[in-house]
């Protein structure tokens, strides 16, 4: 479904070029729901924008089912955004008309669209758990349906894939359970691709497969052992509490290149240059020989 190869983007202000994504690697498979984790300014958000068309790439090759987003024309590019995929943000809410009801809401793009299917919006309302509420006006709900409703009529154009940034990012974590679940429910039943950017790692037992972004380019990858292993990694956990659940994979491009987190190479003193050994089954990476002594650790 997504297939992102060498993808850069600068942003170039009057006085600084900030490469915020520097040759990033990631694919995500047709009806696969994953999660995107980094510290920060990583690039998570920037790399979302793209695959939602909100934002060019600069370099590289993205491709997202049949587009190529590289090359796509201002044209298609609204045909993308109007087809293709469907967007939800952390504050959604503020995008909602207050005076509409939530049936309301979710007809809207329908209209926009120049097609209103009811039954659908109505479906729609129900999947995120809010069929009772459908006739109430959005300022009677709380934050937490709100959001839920920002869900359905991200759905409303019945996209192929969801792209969520920081979905659970203003609510309490039993509203974030149940958003969790309502996406989970989604996948399941109407196949959609789903991929979550967030600094949540506690959203990672929900999902299948975690990639980890560093500094503008994917490190690390961890993979779902079992499905029904569930833990609470926290808040404050780092990353063992993915690894409880996941098996951890190092990613490799497509010329071999990898990224070798940054404590690995300050414990070890490499800074550009490290010297690797293959002994048939294991490739080991050193601190390289110091003139008239031997750096005997390895990682
Ligand atoms: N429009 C822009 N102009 C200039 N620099 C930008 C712009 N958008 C993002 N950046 C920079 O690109 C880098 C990546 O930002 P991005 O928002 O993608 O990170 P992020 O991982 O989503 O962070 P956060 O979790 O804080 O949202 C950062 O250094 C940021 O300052």
């Amino acid at each position: 479904m997504i297939t992102c190869e060498g993808l850069v983007k600068i942003f170039k202000t009057d006085e600084i070029e900030v490469v915020a994504l520097q040759g990033l690697n990631i694919s995500v498979e047709a009806g696969e729901m994953m999660a995107i984790i980094g510290n920060s300014g990583s690039g998570k958000s920037t790399m979302l924008n793209i695959l939602g068309g909100l934002d060019r790439p600069s370099a590289g090759q993205v491709r997202v089912g049949e587009w190529d987003l590289l090359k796509i024309t201002d044209e298609q590019l609204v045909e993308y955004k109007r087809k293709t995929v469907g967007f939800i943000w952390q504050n959604n809410a503020r995008n909602l008309l207050p005076y509409l009801t939530a049936l309301e809401n979710v007809e809207m793009p329908m209209m926009l669209n120049g097609k209103v299917d009811r039954a659908y919006a109505k479906q729609l309302l129900d999947w995120v758990g809010l069929k009772e509420r459908m006739n109430n006006k959005l300022y009677q709900l709380s934050g937490g349906e709100q959001q839920r409703v920002a869900i359905a009529i991200s759905l409303s154009n019945r996209p192929s894939l969801l792209l969520a940034d920081e979905p659970t990012g203003s609510v309490d974590t039993q509203t974030s359970d149940l958003i969790m679940d309502i996406f989970r429910r989604l996948n399941k039943e109407i196949g959609i691709t789903i991929v979550i950017v967030t600094h949540d790692l506690s959203l990672a037992s929900k999902v299948d497969r975690v990639v980890a972004i560093r500094d503008g380019l994917t490190s690390t990858e961890f993979v779902k052992r079992n499905e029904n292993l569930d833990f609470d990694a926290g808040a404050g956990a780092h990353l063992k509490g993915i690894r409880a659940g996941h098996e951890e994979y190092v990613v490799l491009d497509r010329a071999g290149r990898l990224q070798i987190p940054k404590e690995y190479l300050q414990a070890l003193q490499i800074t550009n240059k490290a010297s690797m050994e293959f002994d048939g089954k294991t490739i080991t990476i050193k601190a390289p020989k110091q003139l008239g002594g031997e750096a005997n650790e390895s990682i």
